[in-house]
């Protein structure tokens, strides 16, 4: 998969193209990250890429120009790549807090991209002329203030590479299993067997995998019910888990 990211701060962007499972995607060539310096598509002597804004207040804007030309050529890079250059197989995402909320469904639907063009903005914003011409897409992490997109353009990136067929193999997590389904995750315990006085759930070294099982899938329930009730609203459960949640409700009224 192709991510072309528009930052005037590219160097932040090592921490995913270096480091853990994102590192290793790029390293082996399942993922391609380029970052796009829209400095480099100035054309004055001082490499301007933002400005006071219209009508005045505080802080710049960034300008439209310069983010233009970065667009063009991540779409001319991401054809070289292989990419289908279309909203529908490449888009322009703006990471932006007027965008729709990032949430793992939305995730897996983006893992069917070809590649994408990820815009990350500073200051007080971009230009809503660039915006209406070349963003198919405004995606936002949630609603705190930062200080710019390129935090939330990571996160993005990371949620979605590790999605992808053959990145996560054998060490694919558990928990990636369970938000899917909608769940928070259960409680993790490893060595030593002793810490500060606390042992381990006796049914952890029990071996018995359908109990272990059941436990961990009763901590997700319970974790889910009483810290996000709001996703406990929103949790279908699956044949399987209809069956465990029907023990669960019996085994309480015993
Ligand atoms: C709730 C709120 C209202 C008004 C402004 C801001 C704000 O933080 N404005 C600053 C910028 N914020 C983000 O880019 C940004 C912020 C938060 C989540 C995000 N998810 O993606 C990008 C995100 C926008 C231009 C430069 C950085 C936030």
């Amino acid at each position: 998969m192709y991510f072309a990211v528009i930052s005037i701060f590219p160097e932040m962007f090592a921490t995913i193209r270096e480091f853990g499972i994102t590192g290793r995607a790029v390293t082996q060539e399942q993922v391609t990250i380029e970052c796009i310096n829209p400095r480099d598509y100035t054309t004055d002597n001082y490499r301007r890429i933002d400005e006071r804004p219209y009508g005045g207040g505080p802080g710049m804007v960034m300008m439209a120009e310069p983010l233009s030309k970065a667009i063009e050529d991540a779409r001319l890079r991401a054809k070289e790549y292989g990419c289908r250059v279309d909203s529908e197989h490449c888009p322009v995402i703006y990471m932006s807090p007027q965008g729709q909320t990032l949430s793992e469904s939305s995730v897996v639907g983006m893992t069917y991209y070809d590649g994408m063009i990820l815009l990350c903005g500073r200051y007080e914003g971009i230009d809503e002329r660039l915006l209406s011409q070349y963003v198919d897409m405004e995606v936002s992490l949630g609603d705190y203030v930062l200080t710019g997109g390129e935090l939330p353009a990571m996160v993005l990136m990371d949620s979605v590479i590790r999605r992808l067929p053959d990145i996560m193999g054998d060490d694919k997590s558990a928990e990636q299993d369970s938000f899917v389904d909608g769940l928070l995750d259960c409680p993790h315990y490893t060595k030593p067997h002793e810490f500060a006085g606390m042992a381990v759930p006796e049914v952890l070294l029990s071996g018995h995998h359908a109990n272990i099982a059941k436990w961990r899938f009763a901590q997700q329930v319970s974790r889910t019910q009483t810290r996000r009730p709001d996703l406990w609203q929103a949790f279908t459960p699956t044949v399987e888990q209809a069956k465990w949640l029907e023990a669960l409700a019996k085994a309480d009224k015993k």
